[in-house]
């Protein structure tokens, strides 16, 4: 199926255009400001879908704005009539097209083209009025104040909060582009003559920045922003893929001694810690136990032997383990219990335990096994 994309430079056209290649379509004619203006005359000749995303959105003069979304709409229309193309053709209009000011209004007048030229032609118009837009690869200042927080935070610049209590309505990308995608396959989502993604999050642009900051500061806290809400989940890649090339890594502290080291690397109030824990050869660490914390070993390198007695028993239960063969041990209350390094390499352990721990109350016994 051949695909023209207009826009295809922008964020949302380098989204759509990715993913829709991950599903197989392969013909994607892709027209931006600088192609050749001929080619668009070529893809509008035997193009079966147009995603017509090109706009303007912060030009230099105002003028520009009804230039760029109404212009270029009607000559990309005239195009289609010129080769007789019927095809279906879907708009990115904005939640703004309502609005009297001048991006609103350009916004209006190349629906009001789109719908004209569909009832006209024949051809299938498919309009979504779009509300805010975030997720990877959008440009930060310029048109999504989620990208330039995500930005400047990642980026160690200050950002600008004018009113806090500013709701927006705001959409991600991948959203986005699953509605698109179904609009291709001729399932869009209609609500009236519009159509809209289902899904979109009302989140005050304090919030928005409150939540930025806490996961620059989850590194520094080992800890892990809350996926099982949505928004959050998805503001967290959005800021991921803002951080700077050189500040994909952070160090952990490692506590080492002269039997190896432990080093915390996750901790979360509700999934409890999880720390990697290295031990030289012939090196024993343990001999404690727990009345309610517990935990999961896993031997990655090395190996070595866990031992587990019951406290109030004389029988030694012995589990050997190594990095060939990954096995994940469960550590029950009640029984003390050891790990001691058999082979001549450092043994590596993923230690997980189900509460992070707490210096206050460790709950932790020491007793030899
Ligand atoms: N992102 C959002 O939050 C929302 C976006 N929309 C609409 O969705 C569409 C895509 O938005 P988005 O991807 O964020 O915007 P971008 O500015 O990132 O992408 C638009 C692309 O279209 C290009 N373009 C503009 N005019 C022309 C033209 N006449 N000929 C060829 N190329 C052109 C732009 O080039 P250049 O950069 O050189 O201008 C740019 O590469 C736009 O129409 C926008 O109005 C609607 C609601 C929300
Ligand atoms: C739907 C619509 O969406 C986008 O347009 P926009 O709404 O102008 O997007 P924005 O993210 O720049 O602003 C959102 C709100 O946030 C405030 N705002 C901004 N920047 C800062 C800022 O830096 N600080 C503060 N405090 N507020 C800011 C600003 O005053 C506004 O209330 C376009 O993609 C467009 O194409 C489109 O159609």
């Amino acid at each position: 199926m051949k695909i023209l994309v207009t826009g295809s430079k922008g964020f949302v056209g380098k989204n759509l255009i990715a993913e829709l290649k991950n599903r197989g379509y392969n013909e994607i004619y892709k027209f931006d400001r600088n192609t050749d203006k001929s080619l668009l005359e070529n893809y509008t000749k035997d193009c079966e879908f147009v995603f017509h995303l090109a706009g303007v959105n912060r030009p230099q003069n105002e003028e520009e704005f009804m230039q760029g979304n109404f212009g270029f709409t009607s000559e990309l229309l005239a195009l289609l009539k010129k080769h007789n193309n019927r095809s279906p053709i879907l708009i990115t209009s904005s939640i703004q097209a309502k609005l009297d000011n001048p991006y609103g209004r350009s916004k209006k007048a190349g629906e009001d083209l789109v719908f004209n030229f569909g009832k006209e032609n024949g051809n299938k118009a498919i309009v979504y009025r779009l509300p805010n837009l975030f997720g990877k690869w959008c440009r930060p200042n310029y048109n999504s104040v989620v990208a330039t927080f995500c930005y400047n935070i990642a980026n160690d610049l200050p950002i600008k909060i004018n009113d806090p209590n500013v709701v927006l309505t705001l959409s991600y990308i991948d959203d986005v582009v699953e509605e698109f995608i179904n609009a291709l396959e001729g399932k869009e989502n209609r609500n009236g003559e519009f159509c809209e993604v289902s899904k979109s999050y009302n989140v005050s642009l304090g919030n928005i920045a409150e939540l930025i900051y806490s996961f620059k500061k989850s590194r520094e806290e080992r800890s892990i922003p809350n996926m099982s809400d949505e928004f959050t989940k998805k503001l967290y890649s959005t800021y991921l893929s803002y951080l700077p090339k050189d500040k994909f890594s952070y160090e952990l502290k490692m506590n080492v001694d002269n039997r190896g080291s432990f080093t915390e690397f996750i901790k979360t109030l509700d999934r409890g810690q999880v720390s990697v824990n290295i031990s030289k050869p012939g090196i024993t660490k343990g001999n404690h136990w727990h009345h309610t914390k517990n935990e999961k070993f896993l031997v990655v390198s090395g190996k070595g032997v866990i031992r587990f007695r019951k406290i109030d028993s004389d029988e030694i239960i012995e589990y050997y383990v190594s990095g060939d063969k990954l096995e994940v041990v469960d550590i029950p209350p009640g029984y003390t219990h050891n790990i001691e390094n058999l082979g001549d390499t450092d043994m590596v352990t993923i230690m997980w335990a189900n509460e992070p721990f707490d210096p206050e109350k460790p709950d932790t016994y020491y007793l030899e096994v």
